[in-house]
């Protein structure tokens, strides 16, 4: 018998499904792990503990279970877990979102909120947004001259990395086929499942498959680039005095509170935390506007209703828009970008709810099963952005059964940016243009399958027709 029996009266752990001997219960997590996790923890409870390999895992999937892990015991879960990969790739951790809980975190985490990512230096990125803005309606209405249908999906990726890229970087690189090639293998390598994480004696299989071999290649090849952009960044600080800084510049300015390997670190972070995240998020607005037709009306009445006959939404019209605030929220509650956040890790013995969790377990809270979950949303598989209008719930974090963002001291502070870049440009798509699908079959047959990585997008590119509102 392979298989041992439940574990739930072991040392008064939480309730835990039957495991296979050497990896535990690695493998039922599946294609869709947020969707196996949440079938396991109706049946098991929303405080489950599953092993990989031998490692400990407590599965969140309640409201109350993650408001305890990142409210009231947000210090003792603090930590993250650390992956041979993430080693390789982030400069042995040394970016904000894989380094361990301690100072070295600390530091880089306030020098970059205070000096990246606060609401101050987001509103001052206003212009470049609106260029971007600009430039990606002026392709849309390219297209629907030539009455050719959109790929949205397309479109909105290579969106979120200009901004991403001039924001940090101070200019596009999208023409630059290696770069962006780098960045896709990037981003594939980090969201790679290692086995030798979990089973150290298996490590020889992702060996054997050459991962850390490619991965070692794509972190050089990076580091070349990073250095690069790092010199230029120099030499033209010597020549001019400019007063619009990339990222880059302000963390040169930075010198002596962090290194250099924490600037390039952070960088990757901008673009790993910040470019597939914030474009799903457009990409699955536009998929469910696309299926819910009264919806999408209901929002260009507003920006109808705010702007007139204006051509563009500027910022300032955003204040105003509270569809189109809901629209967003119901966006990320149904499709959150990264549907199991990104894990925690105890640094204490403890107890949660009565339940014993030992110091170095490793924290999933399923954020997608909780803001389906029927005991706080009615109707939860129903996309029906009103259920907003009347609430005060939000996505920042205060909010536990809505928590796209995570919470508490390792919470997202890209936050401020993502919704900046997110109102914005939605807000265009639809009062600029009336959109259907391409196909006369009706909206039911929009294909809403998700592929996981990293983050949680379609499986297959949308693609929709534009035509220009009057
Ligand atoms: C819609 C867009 C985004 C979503 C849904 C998102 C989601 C998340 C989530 C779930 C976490 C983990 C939170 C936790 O452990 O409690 C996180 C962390 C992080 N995010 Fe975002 N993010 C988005 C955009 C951004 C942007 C635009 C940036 C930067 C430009 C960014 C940078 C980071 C960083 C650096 C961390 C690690 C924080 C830490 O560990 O201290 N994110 N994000």
């Amino acid at each position: 018998n392979y298989y041992s029996s439940s574990s739930s009266s072991n040392q008064n752990s939480p309730p835990s499904p039957p495991k296979l001997a050497i990896i535990g219960h690695l493998h039922k997590l599946g294609l869709y792990p947020h969707r196996t996790l949440y079938s396991l923890a109706k049946r098991y409870g929303p405080l489950m503990l599953l092993h990989f390999g031998k490692l400990p895992v407590l599965v969140v999937s309640s409201a109350e279970g993650a408001r305890e892990i990142m409210k009231t015991h947000d210090r003792v879960f603090a930590s993250r877990p650390q992956s041979k990969l993430y080693d390789i790739l982030l400069y042995g951790c040394k970016d904000m979102s894989t380094a361990p809980y301690g100072e070295y975190w600390r530091q880089i985490r306030s020098v970059s909120v205070l000096h990246l990512l606060s609401v101050k230096r987001v509103q001052s990125l206003g212009n470049l947004r609106w260029e971007e803005t600009a430039i990606l309606m002026e392709k849309i209405r390219h297209s629907s001259s030539l009455s050719l249908p959109v790929n949205l999906s397309e479109l909105f990726s290579k969106f979120t990395n200009d901004i991403i890229c001039r924001v940090s970087l101070g200019r596009k690189y999208s023409e630059e086929k290696e770069l962006k090639e780098l960045m896709r293998e990037f981003t594939e390598l980090l969201g790679t499942f290692v086995i030798g994480d979990f089973v150290p004696w298996l490590d020889w299989l992702t060996r054997m498959s050459g991962v850390y071999g490619r991965a070692y290649r794509v972190a050089s090849q990076y580091d070349n680039f990073l250095e690069q952009v790092l010199d230029e960044h120099i030499n033209r600080r010597k020549e001019i005095d400019s007063n619009d800084d990339d990222f880059v510049d302000v963390l040169l300015s930075l010198q002596g509170m962090i290194d250099r390997t924490a600037m390039k670190a952070l960088l990757l972070d901008m673009f790993s935390g910040g470019t597939d995240t914030t474009s799903t998020v457009v990409e699955w607005a536009m998929t469910e506007l696309l299926r819910h037709p009264t919806v999408m009306k209901k929002l260009q009445q507003e920006t109808r209703n705010v702007v007139g006959d204006t051509k563009y939404i500027t910022e300032e019209n955003l204040a105003h828009m509270n569809y189109l605030k809901a629209v967003i929220k119901e966006t990320m509650r149904l499709h959150p970008p990264i549907p199991l956040l990104i894990p925690r890790e105890s640094m204490q013995d403890m107890k949660l709810e009565g339940y014993n969790i030992a110091c170095g377990t490793r924290v999933i809270v399923n954020a997608w099963a909780i803001a389906r979950d029927p005991a706080y949303w009615d109707q939860p598989e129903e996309f029906i952005p009103e259920r907003f209008l009347n609430s005060s719930i939000d996505v920042k974090g205060n909010d536990f059964e809505l928590i796209p963002f995570g919470a508490g001291r390792r919470g997202c502070p890209g936050i401020v940016f993502a919704m900046a870049v997110n109102e914005l440009v939605l807000a265009n798509l639809l009062h600029q243009f009336d959109w259907r699908l391409p196909s006369n079959e009706g909206n039911n047959y929009l294909d809403m399958s998700e592929t996981v990585g990293i983050t949680m997008h379609r499986k297959t590119p949308l693609v929709a027709i534009a035509t220009p509102r009057k």
